[in-house]
């Protein structure tokens, strides 16, 4: 029996136990046997070590109470087949071919052999592409579900051009000088975890090629980070915050920075990041645009921050593999209707039954992951469910850096095999064995709730994520509804009444209803206009057939994020006018091209376009 729910559950964090060691220790490199003959660090998902590193089926961690068994993973055990029918659209000027085995690409030999040691037998899609774009050095802003391997895909390029950069110019191992820290490259990404996670794939890619990997993190001391600093580093992974801590005190400088890569783009350029982005990106001596190469990577790329995250590239190639912002078939999505105050019972209905019946044909080693909308709802429900027998722990940002740390471990270790968490858990972590995600209380962005679902369902393999909707829910449905309706799964028919009610999508930019009301959006690219009209229906005026090209009308586009001024649009949609979607009318101030009129921007920055005539 993993546990038991008939007596009280003692978290971790109050008594001490076995929790499994961090995973922390930067100087430890992927494919390193530990000292003792441990096992290699893991190589993906359960991954396995190097050719010639036995790797024997076993738990992870020895804990008899609740036993992770590592499945014998590797890029076979890969459903690749998944991802083969998504769409794939690159935009841009001169897009070079993807490639279907990385031996077909150009990234160094010695990366090349880590790969294999990794077992990752083939590219996924994203890599297919993303990486002879980014070995041809162009900037990218790239978007893929949910684990469909997006850090390898920013990872390799960049190691491989550190190591190629060094054998051409005889350049010294490690950058180094007088105390200041010249790193080549830099990953930045939102939270601490996920920066020691991509530390830690980045260390498995780059294993025994010298290049030096070193993360800074806030809410651990600084003095070990400049520690590690002082011994040179070549790719440095960092949380924003901490990265303007340790430039500002002259330990590092960008001047040399070639590659720059955001991870969760959208998220670090949202209005929470904005500004510490612009500030190191432009004010603290990084090359510019041109002179460095930028990747952007995230699942989600809504429009507005599309046309932000621009500022930071150069003549680059828009990736989107699968729809922009939607979530893989792969996750089962049951949507259920139950209101606040029965919230804790539904939730113990689902682990009852999961104890019993297993979630998705895992019983002994399912972990789940709750969603809360708040701190204190996290430490509210972690208390709670402890209390009723069920092993549970909270992750949030009011916890010290080293709780977090040990719950996320006590998670993955299985000990924990519920984990409540905060947004802070939503993006990135790639844990493998999650195998249900509730959202108890749902996010307000539909972006948050994409990320959020994607615990689960990861390379290949299938998840289940189930949400609790209540009434104060409402402005999410219709977003909910296209999302779900995108991912072929099933719509509740009093969730479809709930969208038929609300007007607006739940998407606090406002944009959620247009992205997803019509369920034909398919733009991706903001820079190209006839895909942004597309992205941002609302409602439907009948198909109309221009310039050879089918389109379905679309009364609403979100002009802050579409650039009418540079885009062609085919001079037969001469009776589009755009005016203010709250006072719906026809606020025609510039004439552009081919008779389209661009009216003001509504009270919401956002505009309806009236498509008279098209019907
Ligand atoms: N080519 C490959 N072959 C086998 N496994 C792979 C391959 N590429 C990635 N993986 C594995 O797939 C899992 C998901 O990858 P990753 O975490 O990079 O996804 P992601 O797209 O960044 O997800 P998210 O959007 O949640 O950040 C990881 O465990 C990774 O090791």
């Amino acid at each position: 029996m993993p546990w038991s729910f008939a007596s009280p559950y003692v978290p971790p964090h109050h008594h001490s136990n076995n929790i499994p060691p961090s995973s922390d220790d930067s100087t430890q490199h992927g494919f390193g046997l530990a000292a003792g003959g441990g096992l290699p660090r893991g190589a993906g998902r359960g991954g396995s070590g190097g050719r010639g590193i036995p790797r024997p089926r076993q738990p992870s961690y020895r804990n008899s109470r609740f036993p992770v068994v590592e499945e014998p993973q590797n890029g076979d055990g890969i459903n690749f087949d998944a991802y083969e029918s998504v769409p794939v659209e690159a935009s841009g000027k001169n897009v070079p071919p993807p490639v279907n085995v990385f031996d077909d690409t150009d990234l160094d030999e010695g990366l090349k052999k880590n790969i294999k040691r990794c077992k990752y037998v083939k590219p996924t899609p994203v890599q297919r592409y993303a990486i002879p774009i980014a070995t041809a050095g162009r900037d990218l802003m790239a978007c893929a579900q949910t684990g469909s391997g997006k850090t390898a895909a920013f990872c390799f390029p960049i190691i491989s051009g550190i190591l190629k950069g060094r054998s051409s110019s005889g350049f010294s191992p490690v950058s180094r000088g007088a105390g200041v820290a010249y790193p080549t490259a830099l990953i930045l990404s939102p939270t601490r975890e996920l920066s020691c996670q991509i530390r830690d794939e980045a260390n498995k890619f780059a294993y025994q090629t010298g290049v030096k990997v070193v993360v800074a993190y806030g809410g651990s001391p600084v003095s070990q980070q400049l520690r590690l600093l002082e011994k040179g580093v070549d790719l440095l992974v960092a949380t924003p915050g901490r990265l303007v801590d340790i430039i500002e005190r002259d330990r590092v400088s960008l001047k040399r920075i070639k590659y720059l890569a955001l991870d969760e783009a959208d998220r670090m350029l949202d209005m929470g990041f904005e500004h510490q982005i612009r500030k190191i990106v432009d004010k603290m001596h990084m090359p510019p645009p041109g002179s460095r190469q930028t990747l952007l990577f995230s699942a989600t790329f809504p429009n507005d921050i599309q046309k932000l995250a621009s500022d930071f590239l150069s003549d680059y190639i828009f990736l989107s593999v699968g729809r922009v912002g939607s979530s893989t078939e792969l996750i089962v999505q049951k949507i259920e209707l139950v209101q606040d105050t029965d919230k804790r019972d539904q939730l113990v209905d689902h682990l009852r039954r999961q104890k019993v019946h297993g979630t998705n044909g895992m019983v002994e080693h399912a972990l789940t992951l709750v969603f809360v909308e708040t701190k204190r709802g996290a430490d509210a429900l972690e208390n709670w469910l402890s209390k009723s027998g069920f092993p549970a722990i909270a992750i949030h940002g009011d916890k010290v850096q080293l709780e977090r740390e040990r719950a996320l471990r006590s998670f993955k270790s299985g000990m924990t095999p519920i984990l409540v968490a905060t947004d802070v858990a939503s993006r990135g972590l790639d844990i493998p064995h999650v195998a249900h995600v509730i959202n108890f209380d749902l996010p307000r962005d539909i972006d948050d709730y994409v990320h959020r679902i994607g615990r689960t369902g990861r390379a290949g393999k299938s998840g289940l994520a189930t949400a609790f909707f209540s009434d104060k829910n409402s402005p999410m449905a219709k977003a909910l509804v296209g999302l779900l309706q995108e991912a072929n799964q099933e719509v509740p028919s009093w969730l479809n009444q709930f969208a038929e009610c609300s007007s607006f999508g739940g998407r606090s930019r406002g944009y959620v209803s247009q992205r997803y009301s019509s369920g034909s959006y398919g733009g991706r690219d903001f820079r190209n206009p006839t895909e942004v009209q597309n992205y941002n229906c609302h409602g439907s005026h009948g198909n109309t057939d221009l310039a050879a090209e089918s389109y379905t009308a679309t009364p609403f586009v979100d002009t802050s994020s579409c650039d009418l001024q540079n885009s062609h649009i085919d001079s037969s949609f001469d009776s589009l006018n755009i005016g203010c979607t709250y006072n719906q009318s026809d606020v025609n101030s510039s004439e552009l091209c081919g008779g389209v009129r661009v009216g003001e921007e509504g009270p919401s920055g956002y505009a309806s376009i009236v498509a008279t005539g098209w019907d």
